[in-house]
Protein backbone atom coordinates (compact mmCIF):
# COMPACT_ATOMS: atom_id res chain seq x y z
CA UNK A 1 0.00 0.00 0.00
CA UNK A 2 1.06 3.48 -0.74
CA UNK A 3 1.89 6.25 2.01
CA UNK A 4 -0.30 8.11 0.30
CA UNK A 5 -3.35 5.75 0.59
CA UNK A 6 -2.48 4.68 4.17
CA UNK A 7 -2.40 8.22 5.60
CA UNK A 8 -6.13 8.89 4.15
CA UNK A 9 -6.81 5.31 6.16
CA UNK A 10 -5.37 7.16 9.36
CA UNK A 11 -6.92 10.47 8.66
CA UNK A 12 -10.48 9.08 7.45
CA UNK A 13 -10.63 5.71 8.10
CA UNK A 14 -10.52 4.94 11.86
CA UNK A 15 -11.82 7.24 13.69
CA UNK A 16 -14.85 8.49 11.49
CA UNK A 17 -15.49 5.60 10.03
CA UNK A 18 -17.66 2.92 11.45
CA UNK A 19 -15.92 -0.51 11.35
CA UNK A 20 -17.18 -2.64 8.46
CA UNK A 21 -15.49 -5.29 6.50
CA UNK A 22 -17.41 -6.42 3.34
CA UNK A 23 -17.17 -9.46 1.05
CA UNK A 24 -19.13 -8.89 -2.13
CA UNK A 25 -19.24 -12.07 -3.42
CA UNK A 26 -20.77 -14.12 -6.69
CA UNK A 27 -24.32 -14.09 -5.07
CA UNK A 28 -23.96 -12.38 -1.71
CA UNK A 29 -22.34 -9.74 -0.13
CA UNK A 30 -21.83 -9.57 3.39
CA UNK A 31 -21.22 -7.11 5.69
CA UNK A 32 -19.66 -7.41 9.19
CA UNK A 33 -19.95 -4.16 10.92
CA UNK A 34 -18.44 -3.87 15.09
CA UNK A 35 -20.44 -1.86 17.53
CA UNK A 36 -18.19 -0.74 19.87
CA UNK A 37 -19.75 -1.04 23.15
CA UNK A 38 -17.25 0.70 25.51
CA UNK A 39 -17.88 4.72 23.59
CA UNK A 40 -16.94 7.10 27.00
CA UNK A 41 -19.14 10.04 27.48
CA UNK A 42 -16.09 12.30 25.52
CA UNK A 43 -16.22 9.75 22.35
CA UNK A 44 -19.96 9.89 22.38
CA UNK A 45 -20.34 13.46 22.56
CA UNK A 46 -17.77 14.20 19.92
CA UNK A 47 -19.34 10.92 17.77
CA UNK A 48 -20.13 12.65 14.39
CA UNK A 49 -24.11 12.10 13.66
CA UNK A 50 -23.64 10.87 10.53
CA UNK A 51 -21.36 7.79 11.87
CA UNK A 52 -24.76 7.46 14.99
CA UNK A 53 -27.57 7.13 13.00
CA UNK A 54 -25.48 4.99 10.84
CA UNK A 55 -24.39 2.83 14.26
CA UNK A 56 -27.95 3.56 15.12
CA UNK A 57 -29.96 1.98 11.53
CA UNK A 58 -28.08 -0.98 11.69
CA UNK A 59 -27.97 -1.89 15.32
CA UNK A 60 -32.14 -1.07 16.11
CA UNK A 61 -32.84 -3.07 12.38
CA UNK A 62 -33.00 -6.52 11.45
CA UNK A 63 -34.09 -6.15 8.08
CA UNK A 64 -32.70 -3.73 5.47
CA UNK A 65 -34.10 -2.90 2.28
CA UNK A 66 -35.25 -5.44 0.18
CA UNK A 67 -32.99 -8.06 0.30
CA UNK A 68 -30.03 -6.58 3.34
CA UNK A 69 -30.79 -8.99 6.57
CA UNK A 70 -29.07 -9.00 9.99
CA UNK A 71 -28.63 -12.43 11.20
CA UNK A 72 -28.97 -11.53 14.81
CA UNK A 73 -28.42 -15.20 15.95
CA UNK A 74 -25.19 -14.60 14.78
CA UNK A 75 -23.77 -11.65 17.00
CA UNK A 76 -20.99 -11.55 18.82
CA UNK A 77 -20.85 -9.74 22.04
CA UNK A 78 -17.95 -8.59 24.23
CA UNK A 79 -15.48 -9.14 21.58
CA UNK A 80 -12.41 -7.21 21.69
CA UNK A 81 -10.36 -6.16 18.72
CA UNK A 82 -7.80 -3.24 18.99
CA UNK A 83 -8.02 -2.97 22.45
CA UNK A 84 -12.07 -1.79 22.16
CA UNK A 85 -14.67 -4.04 22.89
CA UNK A 86 -18.14 -4.63 21.25
CA UNK A 87 -20.17 -6.29 19.29
CA UNK A 88 -19.81 -7.61 15.85
CA UNK A 89 -23.17 -7.95 13.66
CA UNK A 90 -23.28 -10.06 10.79
CA UNK A 91 -25.42 -8.59 7.75
CA UNK A 92 -26.27 -10.12 4.20
CA UNK A 93 -27.89 -8.90 1.02
CA UNK A 94 -28.31 -9.95 -2.70
CA UNK A 95 -25.14 -8.79 -4.86
CA UNK A 96 -27.60 -7.85 -7.30
CA UNK A 97 -29.37 -5.35 -5.20
CA UNK A 98 -25.62 -3.35 -5.13
CA UNK A 99 -27.32 -0.42 -6.56
CA UNK A 100 -29.66 -0.49 -3.95
CA UNK A 101 -27.49 -0.88 -1.38
CA UNK A 102 -25.16 2.45 -2.47
CA UNK A 103 -28.34 4.74 -2.90
CA UNK A 104 -29.12 3.79 0.80
CA UNK A 105 -25.29 4.07 2.19
CA UNK A 106 -25.49 7.93 0.46
CA UNK A 107 -29.30 8.49 1.74
CA UNK A 108 -27.64 7.60 5.58
CA UNK A 109 -24.58 10.16 4.73
CA UNK A 110 -22.08 8.12 3.68
CA UNK A 111 -20.41 10.16 0.72
CA UNK A 112 -20.03 12.67 3.35
CA UNK A 113 -17.82 10.87 5.87
CA UNK A 114 -15.42 10.29 2.80
CA UNK A 115 -13.73 6.96 3.45
CA UNK A 116 -12.42 4.13 3.12
CA UNK A 117 -13.95 0.74 3.16
CA UNK A 118 -12.46 -2.55 3.45
CA UNK A 119 -13.76 -5.19 0.57
CA UNK A 120 -13.15 -8.50 -0.39
CA UNK A 121 -14.29 -11.36 -2.82
CA UNK A 122 -14.68 -10.67 -6.55
CA UNK A 123 -17.22 -7.68 -6.15
CA UNK A 124 -14.37 -5.37 -4.69
CA UNK A 125 -12.59 -5.09 -7.65
CA UNK A 126 -15.87 -5.01 -9.85
CA UNK A 127 -17.72 -2.40 -8.22
CA UNK A 128 -14.56 -0.20 -7.31
CA UNK A 129 -15.93 2.35 -9.60
CA UNK A 130 -19.58 2.20 -8.52
CA UNK A 131 -18.08 2.90 -4.80
CA UNK A 132 -16.27 6.00 -5.51
CA UNK A 133 -18.72 7.36 -7.99
CA UNK A 134 -21.90 7.09 -6.26
CA UNK A 135 -20.73 7.46 -2.32
CA UNK A 136 -17.13 8.62 -2.96
CA UNK A 137 -15.12 5.75 -0.81
CA UNK A 138 -12.11 3.94 -1.52
CA UNK A 139 -12.02 0.16 -1.39
CA UNK A 140 -9.26 -1.25 0.47
CA UNK A 141 -8.97 -4.59 -1.37
CA UNK A 142 -8.23 -8.08 0.18
CA UNK A 143 -7.53 -11.03 -1.08
CA UNK A 144 -11.06 -13.69 -0.95
CA UNK A 145 -9.20 -16.31 0.65
CA UNK A 146 -6.54 -14.99 2.82
CA UNK A 147 -9.69 -13.18 4.82
CA UNK A 148 -11.54 -16.06 5.07
CA UNK A 149 -9.15 -17.93 6.80
CA UNK A 150 -8.06 -14.72 8.98
CA UNK A 151 -12.03 -14.70 10.18
CA UNK A 152 -11.99 -18.68 10.09
CA UNK A 153 -8.96 -18.09 13.25
CA UNK A 154 -10.12 -15.06 15.14
CA UNK A 155 -13.92 -16.66 15.02
CA UNK A 156 -12.64 -20.41 16.33
CA UNK A 157 -10.55 -18.15 19.28
CA UNK A 158 -13.96 -15.86 20.24
CA UNK A 159 -16.20 -18.49 20.50
CA UNK A 160 -15.56 -21.52 22.06
CA UNK A 161 -18.89 -23.23 20.01
CA UNK A 162 -18.27 -21.86 16.75
CA UNK A 163 -16.51 -25.35 15.29
CA UNK A 164 -19.34 -28.72 15.34
CA UNK A 165 -19.50 -32.25 13.59
CA UNK A 166 -22.22 -34.24 13.40
CA UNK A 167 -22.18 -37.56 15.67
CA UNK A 168 -23.12 -40.85 14.39
CA UNK A 169 -22.47 -39.18 11.00
CA UNK A 170 -23.08 -43.19 9.61
CA UNK A 171 -26.59 -42.84 10.23
CA UNK A 172 -28.04 -39.45 8.89
CA UNK A 173 -31.73 -39.72 10.64
CA UNK A 174 -29.66 -40.08 14.25
CA UNK A 175 -26.59 -38.21 13.44
CA UNK A 176 -26.41 -35.23 15.50
CA UNK A 177 -24.46 -31.31 15.94
CA UNK A 178 -22.06 -31.40 18.97
CA UNK A 179 -19.05 -29.01 19.80
CA UNK A 180 -15.34 -29.70 18.03
CA UNK A 181 -12.78 -28.75 19.90
CA UNK A 182 -10.81 -26.68 16.64
CA UNK A 183 -7.97 -25.05 19.10
CA UNK A 184 -5.27 -27.05 17.29
CA UNK A 185 -6.53 -26.93 13.47
CA UNK A 186 -4.43 -27.35 11.36
CA UNK A 187 -3.81 -29.03 9.07
CA UNK A 188 -6.89 -28.93 7.35
CA UNK A 189 -8.93 -28.79 4.12
CA UNK A 190 -11.16 -25.72 4.11
CA UNK A 191 -14.06 -25.78 1.81
CA UNK A 192 -16.14 -22.88 0.54
CA UNK A 193 -19.01 -23.61 -0.86
CA UNK A 194 -20.00 -20.33 -2.22
CA UNK A 195 -21.66 -19.74 -5.49
CA UNK A 196 -18.59 -21.72 -6.98
CA UNK A 197 -16.60 -23.84 -4.39
CA UNK A 198 -12.88 -23.00 -4.00
CA UNK A 199 -11.03 -26.18 -2.02
CA UNK A 200 -7.78 -25.09 0.46
CA UNK A 201 -5.20 -27.00 2.49
CA UNK A 202 -4.42 -25.17 5.53
CA UNK A 203 -1.08 -25.75 7.00
CA UNK A 204 -0.98 -22.55 9.41
CA UNK A 205 -2.10 -19.14 10.26
CA UNK A 206 -0.26 -17.42 7.03
CA UNK A 207 0.51 -20.65 4.88
CA UNK A 208 -1.93 -22.54 2.74
CA UNK A 209 -2.66 -22.97 -0.77
CA UNK A 210 -5.87 -23.64 -3.19
CA UNK A 211 -5.55 -27.16 -3.85
CA UNK A 212 -9.16 -27.78 -5.86
CA UNK A 213 -11.91 -26.23 -6.90
CA UNK A 214 -15.58 -26.78 -8.22
CA UNK A 215 -17.89 -24.42 -10.71
CA UNK A 216 -20.61 -26.64 -9.24
CA UNK A 217 -21.55 -25.17 -5.91
CA UNK A 218 -24.07 -23.09 -4.27
CA UNK A 219 -24.97 -20.96 -7.02
CA UNK A 220 -25.56 -24.05 -9.36
CA UNK A 221 -28.15 -25.86 -6.82
CA UNK A 222 -29.77 -22.30 -6.93
CA UNK A 223 -29.73 -22.20 -10.60
CA UNK A 224 -30.93 -25.67 -11.48
CA UNK A 225 -33.61 -25.78 -8.27
CA UNK A 226 -34.95 -22.07 -9.88
CA UNK A 227 -35.20 -23.72 -13.56
CA UNK A 228 -36.74 -27.35 -12.34
CA UNK A 229 -39.06 -26.74 -9.44
CA UNK A 230 -40.01 -22.81 -10.83
CA UNK A 231 -38.68 -21.95 -7.08
CA UNK A 232 -37.59 -18.45 -6.54
CA UNK A 233 -35.25 -18.00 -3.61
CA UNK A 234 -32.72 -20.51 -1.74
CA UNK A 235 -34.83 -20.60 1.65
CA UNK A 236 -38.00 -21.67 -0.63
CA UNK A 237 -35.48 -24.42 -2.68
CA UNK A 238 -34.48 -25.89 0.79
CA UNK A 239 -37.66 -26.09 2.08
CA UNK A 240 -38.65 -27.76 -1.10
CA UNK A 241 -35.98 -30.53 -0.65
CA UNK A 242 -36.63 -31.39 3.10
CA UNK A 243 -39.82 -32.35 1.94
CA UNK A 244 -38.40 -34.52 -1.71
CA UNK A 245 -37.23 -37.89 -2.41
CA UNK A 246 -33.98 -38.04 -4.18
CA UNK A 247 -34.49 -41.87 -5.13
CA UNK A 248 -37.22 -41.11 -7.36
CA UNK A 249 -35.28 -38.81 -9.43
CA UNK A 250 -31.81 -40.67 -8.96
CA UNK A 251 -30.77 -44.26 -10.49
CA UNK A 252 -29.47 -46.47 -7.13
CA UNK A 253 -27.02 -49.09 -7.23
CA UNK A 254 -30.10 -51.47 -6.13
CA UNK A 255 -31.97 -50.29 -9.46
CA UNK A 256 -29.06 -51.38 -11.34
CA UNK A 257 -27.93 -54.27 -9.20
CA UNK A 258 -31.06 -55.41 -7.84
CA UNK A 259 -29.26 -55.02 -4.48
CA UNK A 260 -25.72 -54.52 -3.53
CA UNK A 261 -22.89 -54.71 -5.65
CA UNK A 262 -20.86 -56.15 -2.81
CA UNK A 263 -17.57 -56.60 -4.46
CA UNK A 264 -16.51 -53.02 -4.13
CA UNK A 265 -18.77 -52.47 -0.98
CA UNK A 266 -21.52 -50.12 -2.79
CA UNK A 267 -24.69 -51.03 -0.94
CA UNK A 268 -28.42 -50.95 -2.81
CA UNK A 269 -29.29 -47.45 -1.56
CA UNK A 270 -25.65 -45.39 -2.76
CA UNK A 271 -26.58 -43.07 -5.87
CA UNK A 272 -25.13 -44.66 -8.52
CA UNK A 273 -26.37 -41.98 -11.28
CA UNK A 274 -27.71 -38.70 -10.36
CA UNK A 275 -30.82 -38.12 -12.40
CA UNK A 276 -30.53 -41.06 -13.84
CA UNK A 277 -34.30 -41.92 -13.74
CA UNK A 278 -35.57 -38.84 -15.63
CA UNK A 279 -34.77 -39.81 -19.06
CA UNK A 280 -37.74 -42.97 -18.05
CA UNK A 281 -40.88 -40.69 -19.29
CA UNK A 282 -42.97 -42.53 -16.54
CA UNK A 283 -40.81 -42.02 -13.95
CA UNK A 284 -40.47 -38.14 -14.83
CA UNK A 285 -44.35 -37.37 -14.97
CA UNK A 286 -44.21 -39.13 -11.42
CA UNK A 287 -41.73 -36.70 -9.98
CA UNK A 288 -42.69 -33.53 -7.48
CA UNK A 289 -40.73 -30.46 -7.23
CA UNK A 290 -39.97 -31.88 -4.18
CA UNK A 291 -38.28 -34.88 -4.95
CA UNK A 292 -36.85 -32.88 -7.88
CA UNK A 293 -35.14 -30.33 -5.52
CA UNK A 294 -34.18 -32.88 -3.21
CA UNK A 295 -31.97 -35.09 -5.55
CA UNK A 296 -30.43 -31.18 -7.13
CA UNK A 297 -29.18 -30.52 -3.60
CA UNK A 298 -27.70 -34.14 -3.26
CA UNK A 299 -26.41 -34.44 -6.66
CA UNK A 300 -24.67 -31.04 -5.82
CA UNK A 301 -23.17 -32.04 -1.97
CA UNK A 302 -22.45 -35.44 -2.93
CA UNK A 303 -20.07 -34.06 -5.75
CA UNK A 304 -18.71 -31.30 -3.35
CA UNK A 305 -18.16 -34.47 -0.91
CA UNK A 306 -16.26 -36.43 -3.03
CA UNK A 307 -13.69 -33.82 -4.54
CA UNK A 308 -13.03 -32.58 -0.91
CA UNK A 309 -12.43 -36.30 0.35
CA UNK A 310 -9.57 -36.73 -2.65
CA UNK A 311 -8.22 -33.11 -1.95
CA UNK A 312 -8.44 -34.82 1.59
CA UNK A 313 -6.56 -38.03 0.37
CA UNK A 314 -3.91 -35.95 -1.80
CA UNK A 315 -2.82 -33.83 0.99
CA UNK A 316 -2.70 -36.48 3.87
CA UNK A 317 -5.38 -34.93 5.89
CA UNK A 318 -7.73 -35.84 8.57
CA UNK A 319 -10.13 -32.81 8.94
CA UNK A 320 -12.16 -30.78 6.34
CA UNK A 321 -13.94 -27.83 7.43
CA UNK A 322 -16.84 -27.30 5.51
CA UNK A 323 -17.76 -23.51 5.47
CA UNK A 324 -19.75 -20.65 2.61
CA UNK A 325 -23.23 -19.71 2.93
CA UNK A 326 -24.48 -22.80 0.09
CA UNK A 327 -24.81 -24.55 4.42
CA UNK A 328 -27.07 -21.99 5.75
CA UNK A 329 -30.40 -23.07 6.83
CA UNK A 330 -28.83 -26.29 5.23
CA UNK A 331 -28.70 -29.30 7.57
CA UNK A 332 -29.57 -32.02 4.94
CA UNK A 333 -26.03 -30.88 2.91
CA UNK A 334 -24.44 -31.30 5.75
CA UNK A 335 -25.24 -34.23 7.06
CA UNK A 336 -24.90 -35.75 3.98
CA UNK A 337 -21.21 -33.99 3.76
CA UNK A 338 -20.61 -35.54 7.05
CA UNK A 339 -21.82 -39.19 6.09
CA UNK A 340 -20.22 -38.93 2.86
CA UNK A 341 -16.50 -38.21 5.02
CA UNK A 342 -17.02 -41.29 7.41
CA UNK A 343 -18.55 -43.32 5.14
CA UNK A 344 -15.92 -43.09 2.07
CA UNK A 345 -12.77 -42.99 4.30
CA UNK A 346 -13.84 -45.53 7.14
CA UNK A 347 -13.94 -43.03 9.60
CA UNK A 348 -10.64 -41.52 8.69
CA UNK A 349 -11.79 -38.15 7.62
CA UNK A 350 -14.35 -35.78 9.67
CA UNK A 351 -16.56 -33.28 8.44
CA UNK A 352 -16.51 -30.16 10.61
CA UNK A 353 -18.54 -27.10 10.18
CA UNK A 354 -18.67 -23.45 11.49
CA UNK A 355 -21.22 -21.27 12.97
CA UNK A 356 -20.98 -18.22 10.86
CA UNK A 357 -20.97 -19.79 7.57
CA UNK A 358 -20.90 -17.42 5.32
CA UNK A 359 -19.26 -14.21 7.13
CA UNK A 360 -15.24 -15.33 7.71
CA UNK A 361 -14.16 -13.12 4.31
CA UNK A 362 -16.15 -10.11 5.17
CA UNK A 363 -14.77 -10.76 9.57
CA UNK A 364 -11.57 -11.27 8.36
CA UNK A 365 -11.34 -8.17 6.00
CA UNK A 366 -12.41 -6.26 8.99
CA UNK A 367 -9.53 -7.33 10.83
CA UNK A 368 -7.36 -7.23 8.62
CA UNK A 369 -7.65 -2.98 8.26
CA UNK A 370 -4.71 -2.29 11.00
CA UNK A 371 -2.22 -5.05 9.34
CA UNK A 372 -2.62 -3.39 6.15
CA UNK A 373 -2.15 -0.19 7.55
CA UNK A 374 0.91 -1.20 10.26
CA UNK A 375 2.96 -2.89 6.68
CA UNK A 376 2.34 0.33 4.67
CA UNK A 377 3.93 2.08 8.33
CA UNK A 378 6.65 -0.02 8.04
CA UNK A 379 7.00 0.38 4.05
CA UNK A 380 6.67 4.97 5.64
CA UNK A 381 9.13 3.94 8.13
CA UNK A 382 12.05 2.08 5.95
CA UNK A 383 11.86 4.54 3.04
CA UNK A 384 11.79 7.55 5.50
CA UNK A 385 15.25 5.99 7.29
CA UNK A 386 16.68 5.78 3.34
CA UNK A 387 15.56 8.66 2.29
CA UNK A 388 16.14 10.72 5.41
CA UNK A 389 18.43 8.72 7.78
CA UNK A 390 15.84 9.75 10.85
CA UNK A 391 14.07 7.55 12.96
CA UNK A 392 12.03 10.62 14.26
CA UNK A 393 9.01 9.68 11.07
CA UNK A 394 8.48 6.43 11.99
CA UNK A 395 8.60 6.56 15.59
CA UNK A 396 5.77 9.50 15.08
CA UNK A 397 3.38 7.17 12.67
CA UNK A 398 3.71 4.05 15.25
CA UNK A 399 2.49 7.04 17.85
CA UNK A 400 -0.35 8.01 15.74
CA UNK A 401 -1.45 4.79 14.69
CA UNK A 402 -1.61 3.62 18.44
CA UNK A 403 -3.53 6.55 19.11
CA UNK A 404 -5.85 6.52 16.77
CA UNK A 405 -6.81 2.80 16.00
CA UNK A 406 -10.20 2.59 18.12
CA UNK A 407 -13.75 2.89 16.51
CA UNK A 408 -14.90 6.42 16.92
CA UNK A 409 -11.95 7.66 18.75
CA UNK A 410 -11.56 11.27 18.78
CA UNK A 411 -8.01 11.60 19.04
CA UNK A 412 -6.69 13.83 16.80
CA UNK A 413 -3.09 13.41 17.45
CA UNK A 414 -2.36 12.73 13.58
CA UNK A 415 0.37 16.03 13.70
CA UNK A 416 2.18 14.67 10.44
CA UNK A 417 -0.85 13.58 8.72
N1 LIG B 1 -30.56 -15.79 0.89
C1 LIG B 1 -29.82 -16.38 -0.04
N2 LIG B 1 -29.87 -15.96 -1.32
C2 LIG B 1 -29.14 -16.54 -2.28
N3 LIG B 1 -28.30 -17.59 -2.05
C3 LIG B 1 -28.20 -18.05 -0.79
C4 LIG B 1 -28.96 -17.47 0.27
N4 LIG B 1 -28.64 -18.12 1.41
C5 LIG B 1 -27.77 -19.07 1.09
N5 LIG B 1 -27.48 -19.06 -0.25
C6 LIG B 1 -26.56 -19.99 -0.90
O1 LIG B 1 -25.27 -19.48 -0.70
C7 LIG B 1 -24.56 -19.37 -1.94
C8 LIG B 1 -23.66 -18.17 -1.88
O2 LIG B 1 -22.74 -18.38 -0.84
P1 LIG B 1 -21.64 -17.33 -0.41
O3 LIG B 1 -22.27 -16.10 0.03
O4 LIG B 1 -20.75 -18.05 0.55
O5 LIG B 1 -20.87 -17.18 -1.79
P2 LIG B 1 -20.54 -15.90 -2.69
O6 LIG B 1 -19.51 -15.11 -1.96
O7 LIG B 1 -21.77 -15.21 -3.10
O8 LIG B 1 -19.91 -16.63 -3.96
P3 LIG B 1 -18.41 -16.67 -4.48
O9 LIG B 1 -17.53 -16.83 -3.27
O10 LIG B 1 -18.34 -17.89 -5.36
O11 LIG B 1 -18.19 -15.39 -5.17
C9 LIG B 1 -25.64 -19.27 -2.99
O12 LIG B 1 -25.19 -19.74 -4.24
C10 LIG B 1 -26.73 -20.16 -2.41
O13 LIG B 1 -26.50 -21.51 -2.71
C1 LIG C 1 -14.22 -17.73 -8.47
C2 LIG C 1 -14.42 -17.89 -6.99
C3 LIG C 1 -13.04 -18.01 -6.31
C4 LIG C 1 -15.11 -16.61 -6.48
O1 LIG C 1 -15.31 -16.67 -5.10
C5 LIG C 1 -15.30 -19.11 -6.64
O2 LIG C 1 -16.56 -18.95 -7.17
C6 LIG C 1 -14.71 -20.44 -7.11
O3 LIG C 1 -13.79 -20.93 -6.51
N1 LIG C 1 -15.26 -21.05 -8.19
C7 LIG C 1 -14.81 -22.33 -8.71
C8 LIG C 1 -13.80 -22.15 -9.81
C9 LIG C 1 -13.11 -23.45 -10.16
O4 LIG C 1 -13.62 -24.18 -10.99
O5 LIG C 1 -12.08 -23.77 -9.53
Amino acid sequence: MHLEAALELLRTGDFSMPWFGMDIGGTLTKLVYFEPKDITPDEQDQEAEILRNIRRYLTKNSAYGKTGHRDTHLQMDNVEIRKRRGSLHFIRFQTTDMSNFLLLAKQKGMAELVTTVCATGGGAFKFENEFRQQVNMKLAKFDELDTLIKGILFAEVQNPTECYFYENARDIMKSEKRAFDFSKPYPFILVNVGSGVSILAVYGPDNYKRVSGTSLGGGTFLGLCCLLTGCNSFEEAIQLATKGDNRKVDKLVRDIYGGDYDRFGLTGDLVASSFGQMHIKDKRSSVSREDLANATLVTITNNIGSIARMCALNEKMDKVVFVGNFLRVNPISMKLLAYAMEFWSNGTLKALFLEHEGYFGALGCLLQFNGEIAAALNETAETSQQTQKSETTADTFSNTINSTTSPHSNNTNNSDS
